[in-house]
């Protein structure tokens, strides 16, 4: 079997660790390398001992000698670091899995335009649930059409530093694409004060940070007389690094191209 030769950046940090432990599991991947930034306390350690199992792969911030050995580096943290990640990993010809969330749209092209030389799976949420919500939401959405108002409702851990999440995001963009709108100009990022009533072309979006929560998504779709509530929530990070995994997998039969989950499930 040819085992996928996978890089993680960011390996110290939440999903890092997850993606460490699911990689040392999987007979079909293999952990090549590992990387932080210069001047983080965890250069020079054994990956594997993040999560309790030495693994012999030094973490470095070397990216791009890293990359000379991997098919995929798959990057979780944060949109600069990405950036900078990304334009390696075209220099190398590798793969990349990207995870990390609140892009501008110029970080966005930087994306689409390095993945016309290297593969890429970029996508807000890697769980396969989440992504399933994508699917039942465009369905909702077309049947309930007009007669519904739309909010999102999403609530993380208190350290996660961008918001609406990302998958919050594209929640609204299935949406507004199901009913025909633009969200960039239907949304509204929360209310304050006096609003006025509510413009049913709106979609609204709500965000509540505490705690350790992992991750909860809620769309509603608020009629008269009734309310739909789609709800996706999350328990571990383990969906996320699991289909992380499933992605690179699906990117060594790709020499080029931009990919999302959905892609990968084959759900286009
Ligand atoms: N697509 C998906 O399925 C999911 C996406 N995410 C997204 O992934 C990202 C990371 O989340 P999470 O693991 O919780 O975050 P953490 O803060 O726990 O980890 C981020 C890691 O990236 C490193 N890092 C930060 N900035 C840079 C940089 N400029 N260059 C290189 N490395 C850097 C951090 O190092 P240091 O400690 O030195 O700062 C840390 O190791 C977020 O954008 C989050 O929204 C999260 C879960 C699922
Ligand atoms: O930062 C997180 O934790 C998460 N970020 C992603 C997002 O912004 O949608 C995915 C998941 O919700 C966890």
């Amino acid at each position: 079997m040819n085992q996928v030769r996978i890089a993680i950046a960011g390996a110290s940090g939440r999903m890092g660790r997850m993606l460490i432990e699911a990689t040392l599991k999987a007979d079909d991947a293999v952990l090549v390398a590992a990387f932080e930034r210069p001047e983080s306390t965890f250069i020079g350690k054994d990956a594997g001992d993040l999560v309790g199992s030495s693994c012999g792969v030094t973490i470095t911030s070397d990216v791009a000698e890293g990359l000379a050995k991997a098919d995929c580096l798959i990057d979780f943290t944060r949109p600069e670091g990405t950036l900078q990640h990304l334009a390696l990993a075209r220099a190398a010809g590798c793969g990349m899995v990207i995870g990390t969330t609140g892009f501008s749209a110029e970080g966005k092209a930087e994306i689409a335009a390095a993945a016309r030389d290297i593969p890429v799976v970029f996508a807000p949420n890697m769980a396969v649930g989440v992504n399933a919500v994508f699917k039942l939401l465009d369905v909702a959405a077309r049947i309930l059409n007009e007669d519904y108002d739309v909010e999102i409702i999403e609530a993380h851990h208190r350290l996660k530093v961008d918001a609406p999440s990302g998958t919050a995001l594209r929640m609204g963009e299935v949406v507004a694409g199901a009913l025909g709108r633009d969200l960039e100009s239907c949304a509204i990022y929360g209310r304050e004060g006096v609003t006025g009533e509510r413009d049913g072309q709106t979609i609204g979006f709500a965000t509540v940070r505490g705690g350790d929560i992992v991750g909860d998504h809620t769309v509603l779709f608020a009629g008269i007389g009734e309310r739909i509530e789609i709800t996706h929530k999350s328990g571990s990070r383990m969906p996320y690094a699991s289909g992380s995994l499933r992605a690179a997998r699906f990117l060594a039969a790709h020499k080029a191209g931009l990919f999302d989950m959905q892609d990968v499930l084959g759900l286009k």
